[in-house]
């Protein structure tokens, strides 16, 4: 067996088990990593860290694959058909038309993709590996087993890797096992007698993430061979459905059975009436293909890819396309509060003792803290750091030595680091959130005093807190016990009986497009909530220095105190989470979702990962851990907010023309099922030609192309938009029979006026009909594009126009041309273009009139 699949158990337990020494040789490696050389040649025998679903396929075969659609089949075997009936050019159009259909469909969604793919590759995770001795940044994708790589907080595990080293490493492994809280693991094997291979305490898997703590381990397996690359074979990467793509998938269905009861329908009609159950069956399969909504997938990609590329320009980059959609039918946003509402620089501007003093003392702890402090070194922890001079002070000699820490959780809110003094003294310092610190408090110092903490004395500390909040202020509190050197090691039970020194206050003021962003995403109907960790009066300053109005507020107890129902109920009222755990925040989302709200998340840290994961749309920023980078749809490249504003709005424009494809698409099939049947039914012949449906299918089909170029009336933008079935079916209802209308006053135009009124006339009537249907239906693009007065009122794109007067243009003249004669045209008389020109113009104002009729009365543009 290769080493490229190894997943038998008793090879994870080798893994395991085996001395590091052999594993660096079964890999060729070694503490200094591997040479380049020999990552060369590992590379080529174990292939690039990807999971399959990610590897690039040739455009070939993808090209080739395309014609495997259950439509070009159809349409190949029509070809065939017409070959042995012997219409040899009629077999030659439809199979070029094939071809051209297949190469229109197969360049737009390859540009699409390959535009999509260059983007993501922009945001792709790196990671830190040892390669030659020396360190260096590389894409994930070239990580090979033998490489050694660098773990720190926030990172995801690259591929599967054995611990070399590590220092209070815990690891989040959730996306494996379901277990939500972090696991220890070690360069040491503890245990040989596991149940599960995750709970190997040396071994750890691709898809799990650093939560805290450092390390450094060789990797061992990569790509497909992983863990994870073998979960994702088994089920499929889990994709979020929304509304969207519900709606598509059933709009497909719907078309797909009107094709399957027209197919049968049409053939016993046209049989039975003319006899000719060859023909019959040609015009039969021509009419099913021409219903088919073949287009639609192309459209949906080619559409959210251009609205993923516009946003790129704006320094948005969309992971997942269809992202694209769902911000525009985004309706509540939640984000978290430092780093995206806030600037991402924190300054820390006081340090005061309990009594309100300045204090070094204080500085000097909280220094400590930061420093010694092994976990992800967040904004507050940068601010106490930038005090070089408060290093200098207590580094020049070797008063302190790390003994141990216990690591930072969004649970208890605070960490601890314990120093040695001088050798002689173990200090626990405690930093964190205020209320978190004083549940551990027994004392305080005060003038050098250590007095015990009373009731009535913590009162008066919490309103010196509020106070400090009130301004503005994010105030984090330093405490520490002091004890004789031990051995032991120490564990959350120590922090208690603390001594309270006094706060660090920070200044984090909001960003300077926050309001602005919050008040555009408002108006255009998008609420904002803010789902923090942090405390209530600092949320409700930052939300009003930002504008948003605050009707309730919870915190993270009373989340929990409450039933899904009654969560749910209230959560929509309310503005500010605070002081929630990541699990909360996620259950808050889901709840939102759950009533038919379409949530978007923004966060860019650890205890983000979950809530990113549950919402419909989740966004993060660049600087952001690689776990939030992972979990989101979206990043913001740039720091300002209004970019999401305009992601929404170009998520509304994007589904706005996906929409108005849908609309065209769906009621000129509908009216064209009423003027095929009627027809078949009432004529002594076919009323067009087998050749001709699919011609004028494949014309249509170019002139919708250039339907995502098209602009989308602001009245369209200015609010969510969401699926819509019931004002889709209601708008072909109305305007579908419009069509039919037109086609049977064009059907006796050609019968009593142009006379085209026997078999052998009837390439006179056939034209005549082509040349009606294809003008129709791709002029009343510009009715259906919008809901106000075309072209007075709502300009369409110039590409829009270009296409579908080429189109049309080319439809009026080919039964002129040479090769109008294969598709059996034949040029038309004066009477025929005089009724035209009366009849295309009526049908376009009716449509006109019916459709603002019918956006008066339903509301629903
Ligand atoms: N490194 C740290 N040291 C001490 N306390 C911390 C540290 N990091 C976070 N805390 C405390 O935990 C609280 C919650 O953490 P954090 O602010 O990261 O949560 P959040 O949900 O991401 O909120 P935010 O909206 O501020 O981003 C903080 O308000 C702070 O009191
Ligand atoms: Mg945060």
């Amino acid at each position: 067996m290769s080493d490229r699949i190894l997943h038998q158990p008793s090879d994870i337990q080798q893994l395991a088990l085996a001395d590091l020494q052999s594993l660096y040789q079964r890999f060729q490696s070694s503490e200094q990593g591997l040479t380049q050389v020999q990552w060369r040649s590992n590379l080529n025998r174990y292939g690039k860290n990807q999971l399959p679903i990610e590897t690039g396929e040739w455009v070939a075969l993808r090209f080739l694959r395309s014609f495997l659609s259950p439509l070009s089949l159809l349409l190949i075997a029509l070809s065939m058909l017409s070959y042995l009936t012997g219409e040899h050019s009629g077999a030659l159009m439809i199979a070029i038309m094939v071809f051209l259909s297949t190469i229109l469909t197969f360049t737009q969604e390859y540009k699409s993709n390959n535009a999509a793919k260059k983007l993501i590759a922009m945001v792709s995770a790196k990671t830190q590996v040892i390669r030659d001795g020396v360190e260096l940044e590389v894409d994930l994708k070239d990580l090979v087993p033998g490489d050694v790589v660098h773990l720190s907080v926030g990172d995801m595990i690259p591929a599967d890797v054995r611990l070399i080293s590590s220092k209070d490493l815990f690891i989040n492994q959730a996306s494996l096992t379901g277990e939500s809280l972090p696991t220890e693991k070690l360069s040491t094997c503890l245990n040989s007698q596991i149940s599960s291979p995750y709970d190997w305490s040396n071994l750890a898997f691709m898809g799990s993430y650093v939560v805290s703590g450092m390390g450094s381990a060789l990797v061992v397996r990569t790509g497909q061979g992983s863990f994870f690359g073998q979960l994702a074979q088994e089920t499929t990467k889990q994709v979020k459905q929304s509304t969207f793509d519900k709606g598509i998938n059933q709009f497909t269905w719907l078309m797909i059975r009107i094709m399957l009861f027209m197919i049968p329908t049409v053939f016993l009609i046209n049989g039975l009436i003319k006899g000719d159950w060859m023909e019959a069956a040609l015009f039969a399969i021509a009419v099913g293909v021409g219903l088919a909504p073949e287009m639609l997938p192309m459209l949906v990609t080619v559409n959210l890819a251009k609205g993923a590329i516009s946003l790129s320009k704006r320094k948005v980059i969309v992971k997942r396309l269809n992202a694209v959609q769902n911000l525009g039918a985004m309706n509540i946003l939640c984000t978290d509060k430092t780093g995206t509402l806030t600037q991402n620089e924190i300054i820390l501007e006081k340090h005061i003792d309990v009594d309100g003093q300045d204090s070094v003392q204080v500085l000097d702890y909280a220094y400590l803290n930061s420093h010694y402090q092994t976990g992800l070194k967040n904004l507050m922890d940068v601010a106490i750091l930038k005090h070089v001079d408060v290093h200098e002070k207590l580094h020049d000699d070797n008063t302190y030595q790390k003994i141990d820490e216990i690591p930072f959780d969004f649970e208890r809110r605070r960490l601890s680091v314990v120093v040695r003094k001088n050798n002689e003294r173990d200090i626990l310092i405690c930093k964190g959130a205020v209320e978190e610190i004083f549940s551990c408090c027994q004392y305080a110092e005060s003038n050098g005093q250590k007095i015990p903490l009373t009731p009535e004395h913590l009162a008066n500390l919490k309103t010196v807190v509020a106070d400090l909040n009130e301004d503005g202020f994010r105030v984090i509190a330093i405490a520490v016990r002091e004890d004789a050197a031990s051995q032991k090691p120490y564990s959350t039970t120590d922090e208690s009986d603390l001594v309270l020194l006094g706060y660090v206050a920070f200044l984090d003021p909001p960003k300077e497009s926050a309001k602005a962003a919050i008040e555009s995403l408002q108006a255009s109907g998008v609420q904002i909530k803010i789902l923090t960790g942090d405390n209530e009066i600092i949320s409700r300053k930052v939300c009003h220095e930002v504008g948003l109005p605050i009707r309730d507020v919870m915190l993270g107890a009373e989340v929990d105190a409450l039933s899904d129902e009654q969560l749910a109920a209230r959560a929509m009222n309310v503005q500010i989470f605070a002081k929630m755990t990541p699990q909360q925040k996620a259950r808050v989302i889901r709840l939102l979702r759950g009533e038919g709200r379409v949530v978007g998340y923004m966060g860019d840290g650890i205890n983000d990962g979950p809530a990113l994961k549950t919402a419909d749309v989740s966004i993060s920023v660049d600087s952001a851990v690689d776990i939030a980078k992972e979990s989101a749809d979206i990043i913001l490249l740039e720091k300002s907010l209004l970019v999401i504003y305009q992601g929404v709005l170009e998520g509304r424009r994007v589904f706005g023309n996906l929409m108005k494809y849908l609309k065209m698409s769906a009621s000129s099939n509908f009216g064209n099922m009423f003027s095929m049947l009627g027809a078949s039914a009432l004529l002594p012949f076919l009323p067009m030609a087998p050749v001709q449906i699919l011609l004028n299918n494949l014309l249509y089909d170019f002139s919708q192309t250039a339907v995502p170029t098209d602009a989308v009336d602001s009245e369209y933008l200015s609010q969510p938009r969401e699926w819509n079935i019931k004002g889709l079916a209601r708008f072909i209802f109305c305007i579908g029979p419009i069509s039919s209308i037109f086609d049977y006053l064009t059907f006796g135009l050609l019968w009593f006026y142009v006379k085209a009124n026997s078999l052998e006339l009837s390439p006179i009537f056939q034209t005549g009909w082509f040349v009606e249907s294809l003008l129709s239906q791709t002029l009343i693009v510009y009715v259906i594009r919008t809901g106000k007065i075309p072209f007075i009122e709502s300009k369409p794109s110039l590409p829009l126009v270009l296409m579908t007067l080429s189109v049309c243009t080319l439809g009026v003249f080919l039964p002129y041309l040479a090769i109008g004669h294969y598709f059996q045209m034949v040029p038309l008389p004066e009477i025929y273009w005089i009724g035209l020109i009366f009849l295309v113009p009526c049908y376009l104002i009716l449509t006109q009139l019916v459709k603002t009729w019918v956006i008066k009365h339903s509301g629903v543009l």
